[in-house]
């Protein structure tokens, strides 16, 4: 019997590319889901999410996130991203197919889950690690996208001599961040003046 690939299955997934550097280790999955899959997960998320345009202060001074931003996750996990307390939305059908199959590339599992959503090039996210103390250490994060391809770049906390990593994330694709990455590297998405289309990022963590 021949069998076919329904909008759930996901395409063999074969071996990464690996990115290995000091301190870190990052496994690049390139096209994790089919072209149908794609377009019909972006436009799902980008409608059933409830996208929050959150703010932070800084200086004393309100400004809001240069991105709309979702939690969701296991009940009773809560967590602070930049200042802000968020609860987590419960899982859709939808989050749960992506996160399984993030667990199975990971090989480990998730209980919860932050999703970005990039507007255009003047959206992006800063410098920073995914390091807070809710966050079990070493766990590895599993960052998903959809939608535009964007620049990802990574740059050694304290050791400046080490060059920077630069990525391109396009849609379908799964970055595996492992180890001691989060300890010693920083990432960002940079804002670009070039026209971009809009990007969906789900970034699937395990908190304590
Ligand atoms: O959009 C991305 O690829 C990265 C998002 C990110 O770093 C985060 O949510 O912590
Ligand atoms: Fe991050």
């Amino acid at each position: 019997m021949i069998e076919q690939l329904s909008l759930f299955d996901t395409y063999p997934h074969g071996s990464p590319e690996e990115i290995i550097v000091p301190d870190g280790h990052l496994q690049l999955y390139r096209s994790i889901f089919s072209d149908a899959q794609v377009s019909s997960y972006y436009n799902q998320l980008k409608k059933e999410i409830r996208w929050q345009q959150d703010s932070i202060t800084l200086f004393g001074k309100s400004q809001p996130l240069p991105r709309l931003t979702a939690w969701y996750g296991d009940p009773e996990r809560s967590y602070t991203y930049s200042g802000i307390a968020m609860e987590p939305t419960p899982w859709t059908p939808l989050l749960q197919t992506i996160k399984a199959k993030a667990e199975t590339l990971a090989k480990v599992t998730f209980n919860s889950v932050l999703l970005n959503f990039y507007r255009t090039g003047e959206d992006g996210v800063s410098w920073h690690a995914d390091d807070e103390p809710e966050l079990k250490k070493g766990h590895p994060i599993a960052s998903v996208s959809f939608g535009a391809t964007r620049r990802f770049l990574l740059k050694h906390k304290t050791d400046s001599t080490i060059d920077k990593v630069e990525l391109m994330l396009t849609s379908g694709s799964v970055l595996l961040m492992l180890d001691t990455t989060q300890e010693y590297w920083l990432h960002q998405i940079p804002k670009t003046k070039k026209f971009v289309n809009p990007r969906i990022n789900l970034t699937f963590r395990f908190i304590k």
